[in-house]
């Protein structure tokens, strides 16, 4: 098949950086152009390069920022990858899909809409229906959203606990890393040092984006989980890879070994459809008792494609009825840009383009 042109929209931040370095040898896509505000317009990437972690092509560096009109990026795109911030995300999405672009974004303002996908395909990949209610949806035109980022790594893991166990209530305590909060991100004098335990808007992101990515669409309406979701969040001294310490309890029987057993199986249909970014495994089991942690594991995932694309869990206990464990994912590749690439893949190969 011919590859499909997709804009990358927000190509200055750590997000929008993370898709073109996710989309520049792409299988499917093409980047058709790279789009930020006025301000950058005329720069090439390798000016304000924010991804320090992997060597662009030399022809992608040399590429050159365009101001972000909407009417030509629809002209030239057949898809839109946002990273734009939320400040201004919301009209340029709502704009682009009016015009018949298929947009994927990373940005919080559509994703509690009755009409919008909050999608990880591993979890709840038939909700992807829901942009045909979009108004646009006949033009070609739609929005899709990932979800937060420190949402996403553990919904994987619960998705396949709820599935077999029935997750009843689930309580969560974050260790999320400065990149998280983009570039520049936190002050390096609130945080060299120290854990900061507020992250705006974080908790009550947290605890309603689980309850629709875990609940059923109904092929007109979404349906919330009927899960009691608490959560404290914090920032810490680390680059990349969100850690979470999660207690729950579950509906069924279950054991730590039966937990482990279903965790390490669980695969979806991103890896039964072998789209280009799914991990072969989606969640990845380690045994050791210091695991997960961000320095060893925020980039598992294999093939290379997939690269910081699987979460890892760790250290399953129980107490009286309660489980324990930790989740560590990429924030900025599994929870930000790769998701909606990985979303869009599972669009394509749903025919849904
Ligand atoms: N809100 C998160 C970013 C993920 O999307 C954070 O601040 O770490």
């Amino acid at each position: 098949m011919s590859k499909i042109n997709v804009a990358v929209l927000g190509a200055t931040g750590m997000i929008g950086q993370r898709f073109i370095q996710l989309l520049e040898n792409h299988p499917w896509f093409e980047i058709g152009g790279l789009y930020a505000s006025e301000r950058s317009e005329g720069k090439k990437l390798k000016d304000v390069l924010k991804v320090r972690d992997h060597s662009f092509n030399d022809e992608t560096l040399d590429m050159t920022i365009e101001r972000l009109e909407t009417k030509k990026i629809s002209e030239l795109n057949r898809i839109a990858f946002s990273g734009l911030p939320s400040d201004i995300a919301g009209p340029i999405e709502s704009d682009l899909a009016d015009l018949g672009v298929a947009v994927f974004s990373n940005a919080a303002n559509h994703r509690m809409r009755d009409d919008v996908p909050l999608l990880i395909p591993e979890c709840n990949s038939s909700h992807l229906e829901a942009i045909k209610q979009q108004k646009t949806y006949s033009n070609g035109g739609y929005i899709v959203t990932n979800a937060n980022c420190s949402t996403t790594g553990i919904a994987v893991p619960l998705k396949a606990i709820d599935t077999s166990f029935g997750l009843k209530m689930v309580c969560i305590s974050t260790y999320q890393a400065v990149s998280g909060a983009g570039y520049p991100g936190v002050p390096s004098l609130d945080i060299l040092c120290n854990v900061v335990p507020y992250i705006k808007n974080e908790e009550e992101k947290m605890e309603m984006e689980l309850a629709k990515i875990l609940g059923d669409y109904n092929g007109s309406r979404f349906i919330d989980a009927n899960v009691n979701v608490l959560s404290n969040c914090v920032r810490v001294p680390v680059i990349d890879g969100h850690l979470e310490s999660l207690v729950f309890n579950l509906s069924k029987d279950a054991d730590v070994d039966k937990l482990a057993g279903v965790i390490r199986s669980f695969t979806a249909e991103p890896q039964k459809l072998q789209l280009p970014s799914a991990p072969i495994a989606p969640i990845i089991v380690r045994d050791e008792p210091d695991r997960p942690q961000p320095a060893c594991d925020a980039f598992a995932g294999t093939p290379a494609r997939a690269r910081g694309m699987a979460c890892t869990v760790g250290r399953i206990r129980e107490k009286d009825n309660y489980f324990k464990m930790f989740v560590l994912s990429h924030n900025t590749l599994r929870g930000g840009a790769g998701g909606s690439v990985l979303n869009a893949e599972l669009a394509v190969a749903k025919k849904m383009m």
